[in-house]
């Protein structure tokens, strides 16, 4: 029941909804259901199929059109008297700035990936707006409230690397068929289709050209009088049958491992069945533009069913087939993929590169339903947890807009009661003192100020570590570096000359001790970052070349409370979620924060392997955690 008090609270009150998925449709019903009458949605995306089964206002006619408009029109259907604004766009366009989300009194947060999170996390410290934040990953689910100065922020806490691999166990010695995943989309797809001038540990050298000519020869370029057919099988031979006896070659790497064996396609398809079986789609001529799902090789193979598991024979024939069809009908697309897990063909090529170097290796292999799964780290979603995880966050919408700020609450969803609670609720935590983003306590970086340029640092730190989308640099009072479409030719010709110029050797050296001031305009962020010099890092530990610190975990929070009343001192989770749903039946789980809090009774799995660094999983920010209670 809602009480006047909030019915009065929701009156006049203007709410921003961030995203309109999984989480979204369930929040946008809820809110409009509970008395909510003006809402502003943005969402970026268009429908898609696989959004149909738990994003309810949406249908199949929908297919293509912007989720934020057809969500509008969905709940003014049953709820015609309130205003639902939508905007079919990114969240980092420079309109929505700190005036945009001045006007609202809360912000409400249904993402999926976490630089969208952090940078509404930032424009809501900007304009002094409490956000709500929200994650969902299969029955696991969690709620947290972010109010400048009173709770921490989205970013206090730092965030978990995604799952990331040795390289050496991706490219040399992979024990499970996810490695052969890794190899197979990291590696061979992103060879193949993706930036041709892209670091790739593949071996690309062909046995003709491993002698000493210094001209190395890429065996992954087609040759000049190479029909496709011929590509596709010299390709197949080079990564399946010769890479692995240059790796027999090895003997140190097998003594206590199980050889693989070389796989060449004569071995595997008999003469006649080494040219594909046309079959429907084959000639493409009926693809629609732009339907990735329309070029399958599958269909020309006529295989139905993506929960079987074909035999290599059956792999080896989609793994020429969908690259074919990559070459004939994609050929606009070579050269710009990147893995996407809603791309058929891509999904086709990985499961059974994967499979074929599985089978070399002595690893089971792999359904294309499975390893659609594993490439997309795709958890399934319930939507059920949508939909409690939606009344949560109006739940605390409600206390923010009534300021009832004791009642805050963190509130986890769980996958087993733990003391016959599903939903657990816990106090927020306090700002983070040594948090960069609220507390601009400053930052430390080691790096190696001889060798490294100043657009390392930008892209590295500035963008890929800090989020920051047009950051300016300064060192004391001196301009270094600025982004934006409105600077004149003067100005841009010399921030790209100090892109290309080493730290040590600007005119005013940056060198340890020295501290730069970097700055977002647009999410009116700034922070600090002292220098340190340091010659040498480790290559597989510390790819980037440097690394930044001093960004340090929030003092324990304070002892869980549930709202409940009953006395649940000793029970919480150990990490909260910070989920991301995702596609069809799926929901993705990224960089849970890492948050310790007393007697915790919640034991984590421990990861099966202590892995160190390097080829990481990228979909991601997403982050398998698996949370078993006991
Ligand atoms: N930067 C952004 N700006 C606006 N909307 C965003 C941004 N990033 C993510 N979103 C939206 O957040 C929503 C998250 O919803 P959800 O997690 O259910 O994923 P989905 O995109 O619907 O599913 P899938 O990824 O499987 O297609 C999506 O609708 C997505 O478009
Ligand atoms: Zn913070």
């Amino acid at each position: 029941m809602v009480s006047q008090k909030e019915v009065s609270a929701m009156k006049g009150t203007k709410v921003l909804m961030v995203g309109a998925g999984g989480i979204g449709c369930e929040l946008l019903k809820t809110l409009a259901l509970s008395g909510f009458e003006d809402i502003h949605i943005i969402d970026m995306d268009t429908i898609e199929v696989s959004n149909l089964n738990r994003q309810f206002l949406f249908r199949k006619s929908h297919v293509g059109q912007s989720k934020a408009k057809v969500a509008r029109d969905a709940v003014l259907r049953f709820k015609p008297n309130i205003s639902i604004t939508p905007y079919h766009a990114n969240v980092k366009d420079n309109t929505f700035d700190v005036d945009f989300y001045k006007q609202f009194n809360v912000v409400l947060n249904g993402l999926d990936n976490l630089d969208a999170r952090r940078h509404v996390n930032r424009l809501c410290l900007a304009a002094d707006v409490p956000l709500i934040e929200s994650g969902t990953t299969g029955f696991l689910g969690q709620v947290t409230v972010h109010v400048k100065g009173k709770t921490e922020c989205y970013e206090c806490q730092p965030k978990t690397a995604p799952k990331s691999y040795p390289v050496c166990t991706i490219t040399s010695t992979p024990s499970k068929f996810v490695h052969c995943i890794v190899w197979a989309k990291e590696l061979l797809f992103a060879k193949l289709y993706g930036d041709k001038n892209q670091d790739n540990d593949l071996n690309v050298r062909s046995g003709g050209a491993s002698g000493s000519s210094d001209h190395v020869e890429d065996v992954f370029e087609r040759k000049a009088d190479e029909d496709i057919e011929q590509y596709g099988r010299r390709i197949y031979d080079h990564v399946f049958g010769y890479n692995i006896e240059i790796a027999l070659e090895n003997k140190e790497t097998w003594k206590n491992r199980t050889r693989p064996r070389p796989i060449y396609v004569r071995d595997v398809l008999p003469d006649q069945l080494s040219q594909p079986q046309p079959n429907g789609h084959v000639d493409g001529s009926e693809c629609a533009v732009g339907d990735l799902s329309s070029v399958s090789a599958m269909s020309s193979l006529s295989l139905k069913n993506p929960q079987d598991i074909w035999s290599l024979m059956e792999n080896t024939k989609v793994f020429l087939e969908a690259f074919k069809l990559f070459f004939t009908k994609r050929q606009e697309d070579i050269g710009n993929l990147v893995f996407d897990k809603d791309d058929q063909l891509a999904v086709e090529f990985v499961t059974a590169a994967a499979n074929i170097r599985a089978s070399s290796f002595g690893i089971p292999l792999h359904s294309l339903f499975e390893a659609k799964g594993i490439a997309g780290n795709i958890i399934h979603a319930v939507a059920t947890t949508n939909a409690i995880i939606a009344g949560l966050i109006v739940i605390e919408a409600m206390k923010v807009l009534q300021n009832d700020e004791k009642n805050y609450r963190t509130t986890y969803c769980l996958e087993h009661p733990t003391q016959n609670m599903l939903l657990m609720p816990v106090e927020p935590s306090e700002p983070n003192k040594a948090c960069y983003v609220c507390s601009e306590s400053p930052l430390l970086l080691e790096i190696n100020t001889n060798r490294t340029k100043l657009g390392d640092f930008v892209e590295k730190i500035v963008k890929a570590k800090l989020g920051m989308n047009l950051p300016i640099i300064m060192h004391g009072s001196v301009l270094l570096y600025e982004a934006g479409d409105d600077l004149d030719d003067d100005m841009v010709a010399i921030y790209t000359a100090n892109l290309e110029k080493v730290l040590s050797q600007f005119p005013t050296p940056i060198t340890s001790g020295s501290m730069l001031t970097v700055e977002d305009m647009q999410q009116e962020f700034t922070c600090k970052i002292n220098i340190k010099h340091r010659e040498e890092f480790d290559e597989e530990k510390e790819p980037d070349g440097m690394v930044l610190s001093g960004w340090t975990q929030a003092p324990p929070p304070k002892e869980s409370n549930p709202s409940n009343g009953e006395n649940k001192a000793n029970t919480s989770l150990s990490e909260p979620l910070n989920a991301d749903s995702d596609d069809e039946v799926e929901v993705y789980v990224p960089e849970p924060v890492a948050k310790k809090r007393k007697h915790s009774d919640i034991t984590k799995e421990t990861e099966e392997e202590e892995e160190d660094e390097l080829v990481v999983l990228p979909d991601a920010n997403l982050d398998f955690k698996k949370k078993k209670l006991v």
